[in-house]
């Protein structure tokens, strides 16, 4: 006897005691098929067991035939061997052998309880049953287990009666093998009496409603064998076992044993639970209800290997779970998913699909349902990160083609190409993620994305719209500007004429712009009006800010000086006006001042005198924002009335200031030297002018003079040589001074100098001096006056001066 696990003995070469004398099922049975390398052989496999008196050599039998290692028992003690039910496996062959505790056993008595249920079991388990009994216990009821065999025939009517009357599935072959054959009595006879008595039992049988015409071989097959005595004839008995060994391994032939009609059809990884659960309810004593217990076996397994199968496909989707909720495309998860989807579903197949058929179909469609509501978030998410991976390629992809040197500025074009370019990835990806067809659609997540793209689209459209409203405005701008300045400086009475002339021609001209350069934006006529209506709007707003520019107080002051300028101090033919005492001053101070005054009703409200100039804003379509209305007919007026007088008024004291001047400039031009003067001169200076020029000496003398101050005139060296003769005189007047302080600072030891040093007076000197007069009235432009005083000193003590002013009048470039 082998090791004890948990009051379970295992046996030395692999044998297992599956129930134990206190009639409990081993746990081990599942671990020790495996060890033998059934778990996986499906339906490749048998179960065959062996029923008998105790010590009829049973033991010995089944280890002859299956090669198994059965204890035997010992010859000298004549001691019950077999306890509870022992199972082994066949050597090199796929049996589960049973050998069951003999019955009628001395050790258990009359306890009848072991026998019934062990039968039972053996009998729901077992596909072949072999009945061992001695020769010469045929046609006895006890010894050759009649009785026993009436509790089998009983028990298996419950349990098989439903399934034979539906097939031939659940029969069973009882094998009786008559020990110790001595041959008087031939087989033939042995087997009659063993039949007759068999039928008899059969039919003395209380059959369940339904079964009443139930013949014994409708559930069994019977076959009788003999051996020879084991120690009389030893070899006749080793070559009929040997002849049997055959019938159970050599499937060609016809008396082969293990037929597959007897097959119970419980997978061979499913056995040690079926048996455990046959004996817990053949223990509880409850109804053995065998197709019931298939039924549950097969959920109980398929819910195992579905559960298996599960687990590793769990880990495998598990690993992309995490980057899915990070946001993240992942690549060829479709792929991947049906990978992990028919893995998990051969595998179950592979185990489960030997079990009762419509279970392992139901629990099918589970596993399948959990592998799809594990795959479906990864699906979906995956369409979440393709909508917004795609969206963001559009937009990056929209605005690389519509900036400047862009792959295309054309919009409709862009915004086709990258919707194609988006859908196109999105419908690769989607649909190589769409695993199940069935219950996953990408159709709404695509429609969303459409509408976003739409969306963004429209962004990027009024973006652009915008940006071409704005291009339109500056260009605008740009034309406009000169001709506004031109036409309000020149401050002519059609002045509103052509400036509204020409805004109308450049209007046109920018609102064809604007169509040309939108032409493929797919506007509404709404959007387009708007845009026009705000060009529209803006351009008279850009005229009008440009009037205002050019009528700002000192602007417009500047302009009505210039007015009243070129008509005062200039005559008809822009030549400037040197007032004499006789001119009147008076009067064309008085005309030109009208006339400038006139000039500021004109630029005071933008009024074309030709109607067809006239031009009017129209009002605004009702999509356009409110706050950018303007008040189209106050933007008309330029100066209010108040404005007018206070420009009236500030421009009369610049005219007044401008008479003022002119009158001065007449006084100054009557301060000249007296005409008598002249003669009195020529009188006075002849003796000097004779002498000068009858005297060779002095009329080289003069001539030199002359010469030397025309070439000091010409080269421009005046300035310099006066500049030298300043410096120099400086110089010696400083080392003068210097010398004469030195001179009076020291102790005087000599007798001082009866005359003092001569002093240069400045008789005979001549120097320039310059003096900026008085300025002329300010008036906006600045006049410089340069007054160039000569001063002589004649040699007679008397001195006079003369003074002649000589006044520049400069005209500042760029004054107007
Ligand atoms: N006469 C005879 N004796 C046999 C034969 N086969 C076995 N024996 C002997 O019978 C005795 C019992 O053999 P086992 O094989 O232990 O019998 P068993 O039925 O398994 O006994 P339990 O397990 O105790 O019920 C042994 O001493 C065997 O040598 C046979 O064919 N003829």
């Amino acid at each position: 006897m082998g090791a004890k696990l948990n009051g379970h003995h295992s046996g030395n070469s692999g044998q297992i005691q599956i129930i134990n004398e206190e009639k409990n099922f081993t746990p081990h049975l599942s671990a020790q098929i495996e060890r033998w390398g059934l778990r996986d052989a499906g339906f490749s496999y048998n179960v065959v067991a062996v029923f008998g008196s105790q010590s009829t050599g049973k033991s010995t039998l089944l280890n002859r035939l299956f090669g198994t290692t059965f204890d035997v028992m010992d010859e000298t003690k004549r001691q019950q061997t077999t306890k509870g039910i022992w199972m082994c496996r066949g050597m090199d062959m796929s049996v589960m052998v049973m050998d069951v505790e003999g019955t009628d056993g001395r050790e258990r008595g009359e306890d009848q309880d072991f026998e019934r249920k062990s039968a039972l079991f053996s009998l729901a388990s077992s596909e072949v049953l072999i009945i061992n009994l001695w020769e010469h216990q045929v046609g006895l009821y006890q010894g050759a287990n009649m009785g026993l065999l009436k509790t089998v025939f009983e028990v298996n009517l419950g349990l098989f009666g439903k399934k034979a009357q539906e097939g031939p599935q659940s029969r069973t072959l009882l094998l009786f093998v008559i020990r110790d054959h001595i041959g008087v009595t031939p087989l033939a006879n042995l087997q009659a009496t063993l039949t007759a008595d068999l039928t008899r039992i059969w039919d003395s049988l209380t059959k369940p409603s339904g079964l009443a015409q139930a013949q014994l071989s409708d559930y069994f097959d019977l076959s009788f064998t003999a051996l020879p005595h084991k120690i009389l004839e030893a070899q006749r008995f080793e070559n009929e076992v040997a002849r049997l060994r055959e019938r159970f391994v050599n499937k060609t032939l016809q008396d082969y044993l293990f037929k597959d009609v007897y097959h119970k059809r419980i997978p061979a990884d499913g056995v040690a639970v079926y048996m455990e659960n046959i004996w817990q309810q053949v223990q509880n004593n409850k109804d053995l209800d065998l197709p019931t217990q298939q039924e549950l076996l097969a959920q109980f397994r398929c819910d195992e290997i579905a559960s298996a199968a599960l687990n590793e496909f769990n880990t495998q989707a598990k690993s992309q779970k995490r980057p899915i909720e990070a946001g993240k495309v992942v690549q060829g998860l479709g792929e991947m998913m049906k990978q992990w989807r028919d893995e998990a579903l051969a595998r179950y197949d592979r185990d489960a699909s030997r079990y009762h058929n419509g279970v392992y179909t139901r629990k099918r469609l589970d596993l399948l349902a959990t592998i799809t509501s594990t795959l479906s978030p990864l699906f979906f998410g995956q369409l979440k990160n393709l909508h917004k991976s795609c969206l963001a390629t559009f937009k990056a992809s929209l605005q690389s083609s519509l900036s400047p040197g862009g792959k295309d500025n054309d919009f409709a074009n862009a915004i086709g190409r990258a919707k194609r370019e988006c859908e196109e990835n999105f419908l690769a990806v989607a649909q190589e993620a769409c695993v199940d067809e069935k219950e996953w659609t990408w159709e709404e997540e695509l429609l969303l994305l459409r509408e976003e793209m739409g969306a963004v689209a429209e962004v990027f459209r009024k973006d652009e719209t915008k940006k071409v409203v704005n291009l339109v405005e500056r260009s605008f701008k740009q034309q406009l500007s000169e001709p506004v300045e031109l036409q309000l400086n020149k401050g002519s009475r059609d002045m509103w004429d052509n400036l509204l002339g020409t805004f109308k021609r450049l209007l046109d001209n920018a609102e064809s712009l604007y169509l040309a350069k939108t032409k493929t934006f797919n506007c509404t006529d709404e959007e387009n009006s708007g845009s026009l209506s705000a060009i529209r709007r803006r351009a008279w707003q850009a005229l009008r800010s440009k009037i205002d520019e050019q009528t700002t107080d000192a602007v417009m002051l500047s302009k009505l000086r210039v007015h009243f300028e070129e008509r005062f101090r200039y005559d008809e033919q822009g030549i400037p006006r040197v007032w004499k005492p006789d001119d009147d001053i008076d009067g064309a101070y008085k005309q030109a001042k009208e006339q400038t005054l006139a000039l500021i009703p004109l630029y005071a409200k933008i009024a074309p005198h030709d109607p067809a100039f006239e031009y009017t804003l129209p009002p605004s379509p009702p999509s356009s924002p409110p706050e950018e209305e303007i008040d189209f007919q106050s933007s008309l007026t330029i100066f209010s009335e108040t404005k007018c007088l206070d420009l009236s008024n500030r421009f009369r004291r610049d005219a007044d200031a401008y008479y003022v001047e002119a009158k001065r400039s007449t006084v100054s031009s009557i301060a000249q030297v007296p005409y008598w003067m002249y003669g009195v001169m020529v009188v006075l200076g002849w003796n000097e002018a004779m002498l000068v020029l009858f005297n060779p000496l002095y009329f080289m003398f003069a001539i030199t003079a002359t010469t030397l101050a025309y070439l000091i005139t010409k080269f421009g060296l005046a300035g310099p040589l006066l500049q030298v003769s300043k410096t120099a005189a400086g110089e010696v007047q400083r080392q003068a001074t210097n010398r004469l302080r030195a001179h009076f600072s020291q102790p005087v030891l000599e007798t001082p100098a009866l005359s003092s040093p001569s002093r240069n007076s400045s008789s005979g000197q001549s120097h320039l001096g310059s003096d900026s007069s008085a300025m002329a009235p300010k008036l906006g432009s600045s006049y410089t006056k340069i007054n160039l005083t000569t001063r002589t000193n004649s040699s007679s003590t008397s001195s006079a001066y003369r003074d002649a002013d000589e006044e520049f009048e400069m005209r500042p470039v760029g004054a107007f």
